[in-house]
């Protein structure tokens, strides 16, 4: 660079001081040839560095001389000829007319010279004007050629040095660096080709190592990969430009080295036309010496000296012609070595480009060597991973291959039994819609058999269900006659906290451990035995005492009339049985909840409705207790349909559906009962409280109706007016009461009697049970005893009411014997000593009603010896109901 700098330098020095030596001349320049110059420039400036490197061949533009030299020849030229040359400024046209204008004045010249002597003078003159013409002529010719040799010369050294540029300028270099370069790239390609097998072999072992935990990297590095492709393709691009800017540059050394011999050209004509000219300058002497002597005078010597200053003239002329074709020359040579000072700039700058892309080209060659190693590296990785894995892959797949085989070796006749089943059944399930549609029809039909059996049965059924009630019904009222419907319980209250304290606690009450209806009394030392159909103890709960009852009262569901009477004197527990207490309900809750539990029961088939009454009889005065005014008397009138029947006018009858219901039909009736006296437990001692169920049902298919009446009655007090010592109006009470109960007492003995005549009109309260007593309604007495030693006489006196009844019943004919052995057993030594103050029953026989009725049992619970006897009377009147059904 240093060199070429210089160079550089140098030349623009001495361009400078050519010009300046040039002087006037050289201001003048030729406007055709700058035109023709300046484009050339313009094109060389524009030449692109890929131009001139594409191919060696651009830069051979054959032998040139070296500028520099050749520029200090022409300075020296120019030195020793400048005078003579410079003396003219004529243009260069008139360089070119030169010959044609010497021959064509010549033959005026040669008349005038006539003089011989003068001409011989003239010729001498002439001739040595000629020699000294002609030996200016040969030195200016010999200047001349030295000229034409230097400019030789200079071309040949501008040739070399062109070469030597060439070489210095690292042309072979280049053009190395290039077949480098294209080697590289070429390099480039096979290791891309070969990244691209690489990268397809990793891509078909990622495929077979679908599951290869390094897929990931392998995608980044084939996106490395691709990366480096993009840019090594950009280079190959870049290469190509560079190639292409070297034709470029090749074309236009073309275009300079036809420049440079088109001018070689016009020099060379230039030469020839300087020798014509030379020569017909040395003609013309010739032929002027060759003419006659002796013509020629002073006048001709004048003339034809004249015409030779005309030639000098003219030679002066064409010199000057010369100078300035020299001075184009110059010129030319001047735009030669400034395109020659272009190429060196623009050689420098592709040097340094290319340097610089050596440099790049180095950079990237070092990074994608580094990443191909990497990529190798990572590769190779890969793939030995890969290789291990599917390695043991293969071992697994090759066990479970194993295991494959023989589960198929095992399955094979499975498969086989399989395809066998599954052939069966494709075969069925082919003929299953015909087998369904068959199946469909022959079950349509049976169905419709079997709807027709079923209904005709179903009619059969019907027919002896209807037949089944008829003769239950039947078998019911066969059953009451034989045993009769009135059935008597004894309830011991239990000693109270307070009663305990007291000395009067000591019981005098005992049970039999073995016979449930059996009840010792101990008094002054005799014992007196109470025979009934069940003995309550003290101890017995409520709940035990409604199982007892529970299946009068659901007989009531079946249309009977039950009539339960708790019965006792003040404060035996009668009010404790029928209405309990808070928390422990007695024989009306609970019989209401059981009536609702069963009417639930029933309800697909039946329709019941519950409806109830409340009332008191007090004062043998009826008083609805669910009125709005409970102080009305209600009346007992017959019922105007014509059925027989009783009904009481204006008796409020509540429908009831729930327990929420009976809760508030007791709350009522306490209220109003409260609201009618002043103390409602004496009150409640003094009066008859009545619940009435009434249950009505419906079945619809049966298309029969039932109603049913259950009669709960909370009787007054039974004990003795004289004991009690009442007057006024408690003796009015007690009679009542005695009236009442008297006339119950004589209801229950005409019935049991069977006497055509009942008296159900001698109180209040038996007018009003008259139709739940009569017919094949059913009874219960439940006798309430206080176990107090001074209760002893009132107890003893319920005991002797009960022991009556039981007595009469039992004195059937039918159990003649039986009644004999209970007789003796109740008539004790201690027995008939007691004075027996108990209401008036009438002593009639009763029929035996002992046993339970058709719709009630007794609880297997309560079975005793003595309740084993009774069953075995039962069992015997069963006997006799199956022979009269
Ligand atoms: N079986 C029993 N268990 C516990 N306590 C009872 C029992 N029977 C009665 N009692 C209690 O004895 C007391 C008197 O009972 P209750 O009022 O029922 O007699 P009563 O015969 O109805 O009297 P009244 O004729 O005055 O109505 C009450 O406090 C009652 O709680």
């Amino acid at each position: 660079d240093e060199g070429g700098g210089g160079r550089g330098g140098r030349l623009e020095n001495e361009e400078r001081r050519g010009e300046g030596g040039r002087g006037p001349a050289g201001a003048r320049s030729d406007p055709t040839c700058r035109s023709r110059v300046q484009p050339v420039q313009r094109s060389s400036a524009l030449l692109s560095p890929a131009v001139m490197f594409s191919t060696r061949k651009t830069w051979d533009i054959g032998h040139a001389p070296c500028l520099q030299e050749l520029w200090k020849k022409d300075v020296s030229l120019d030195a020793s000829s400048v005078d003579f040359f410079m003396s003219d400024g004529e243009d260069e046209s008139s360089f070119l007319p030169l010959p044609s204008t010497p021959f064509s004045q010549r033959p005026s010249l040669t008349a005038e010279l006539s003089d011989a002597s003068s001409q011989q003078l003239l010729i001498q003159t002439l001739q040595d004007k000629v020699c000294e013409f002609q030996s200016r002529l040969r030195s200016e010719e010999v200047a001349r050629h030295l000229l034409v040799k230097e400019l030789e010369e200079k071309l040949l050294d501008q040739t070399e040095e062109v070469e030597r540029l060439r070489s210095e300028l690292g042309a072979t270099d280049l053009e190395k660096q290039l077949e480098r370069l294209l080697v590289e790239n070429q390099r480039l390609k096979q290791e891309l080709k070969s990244c691209r097998c690489s990268e397809l072999q990793r891509a078909e072992s990622a495929e077979a190592c679908s599951r290869c935990p390094h897929s990931q990297e392998a995608g980044d590095l084939r996106r490395e990969a691709s990366r480096w492709e993009s840019q090594a393709r950009q280079r190959e691009r870049r290469l190509l430009e560079l190639e292409q800017e070297l034709q470029e540059k090749s074309r236009r050394a073309e275009l300079l080295q036809r420049q440079l011999d088109q001018w070689r050209g016009r020099h060379a004509e230039a030469e020839q036309r300087l020798r014509l000219h030379l020569q017909e300058c040395e003609e013309g002497p010739v032929r002027q010496a060759a003419a006659p002597p002796g013509v020629q005078t002073e006048e001709a010597e004048q003339a034809e000296e004249a015409g030779s200053q005309k030639a000098l003239a003219e030679l002066q002329t064409q010199n000057g012609a010369l100078q300035e074709q020299l001075r184009l020359q110059r010129q030319q040579l001047q735009e030669l070595e400034t395109q020659l000072r272009e190429s060196q700039r623009t050689c420098t700058q592709l040097r340094t480009q290319i340097l610089v892309y050596e440099g790049e080209m180095e950079r990237a060659q070092g990074q994608l060597e580094a990443e191909m190693q990497n990529l190798e590296e990572e590769k190779n990785r890969v793939i030995e991973e890969a290789f291990i894995r599917a390695e043991s892959e293969m071992k697994a797949v090759h066990q479970n291959l194993a295991g494959v085989r023989m589960n198929l070796l095992s399955l094979q006749p499975a498969l086989r039994t399989l395809t066998l089943d599954y052939n069966c059944l494709k075969k069925q399930v082919q003929d299953f819609p015909f087998m369904l549609d068959k199946a469909i029809a022959e079950a349509k039909q049976e169905i419709c058999q079997v709807i027709g059996e079923v209904s005709t049965a179903n009619q059969e059924l019907l027919r002896k269900y209807r037949r089944e009630m008829n003769l239950r019904k039947k078998c019911h009222n066969e059953l009451v006659r034989l045993k009769g419907n009135i059935r008597v319980f004894c309830r011991v209250r239990p000693v109270s906290q307070e009663e305990q304290d007291s000395a009067d606690a000591k019981t005098l009450l005992s049970f039999d451990s073995e016979d449930d209806g059996v009840l010792y009394l101990s008094n002054r030392g005799k014992t007196m035995t109470f025979e009934l159909d069940k003995i309550f103890p003290p101890q017995a709960s409520q709940e035990e005492v409604f199982q007892e009852v529970q299946s009068l009262v659901t007989s009531c569901i079946d249309g009977f009339n039950i009539c339960i009477f708790a019965y006792g004197q003040t404060g035996s527990g009668k009010t404790y049985t029928m209405e309990g207490v808070e928390g422990d309900p007695g024989i009306n809750q609970r019989a209401l909840r059981l009536l609702f539990d069963e009417v639930t029961e029933k309800a697909p088939d039946w329709d019941y409705r519950i409806t109830v009454s409340l009332v008191e009889i007090y004062n043998e005065t009826l008083r609805d207790l669910l009125r709005e005014n409970p102080t009305d008397k209600l009346d007992i009138k017959m019922n105007p349909d014509g059925s027989g029947q009783l009904y009481v006018p204006g008796l409020t009858e509540k429908t009831v559906q729930s327990p929420e219901d009976i809760n508030r039909v007791f709350e009522l009736g306490h209220a109003n009962r409260a609201t009618a006296c002043t103390n409602l437990n004496e009150h409640s001692s003094r009066s008859h409280a009545l619940l009435i169920i009434t249950v009505s049902g419906f079945n619809a298919a049966a298309g029969t109706r039932t109603q049913g009446r259950l009669n709960l009655v909370d009787l007054a007090g039974s004990e003795r007016i004289g004991k009690s010592g009442a007057e006024g109006s408690r003796l009015r009470e007690a009679q009542c009461i005695n009236k009442s109960l008297s006339a119950l007492g004589d209801v229950i003995s005409a019935l049991r009697g069977k006497h055509a005549h009942v008296p159900f009109r001698n109180s209040r309260l038996t007018y009003l049970l008259q139709d739940s007593l009569s017919g094949d309604s059913k009874t219960l007495m439940m006798v309430q005893v206080s176990p107090l030693p001074g209760n002893m006489s009132e107890s003893v006196c319920s005991l002797k009411f009960a022991q009556r009844v039981r007595s009469v019943e039992l004195s059937s004919a039918s159990l003649s014997s039986k009644r004999h052995e209970n007789s003796s057993t109740s008539s004790s030594p201690t027995h008939d000593s007691v004075e027996l103050d108990s209401p008036p029953v009438t002593p009639v026989p009763l029929p035996i009603s002992r046993a339970s009725s058709a719709g009630s049992t007794l609880s297997s619970a309560s079975r005793t010896p003595s309740s084993s006897r009774r069953r075995s009377q039962s069992q015997l009147a069963a006997g006799r109901l199956k022979l009269t059904a």
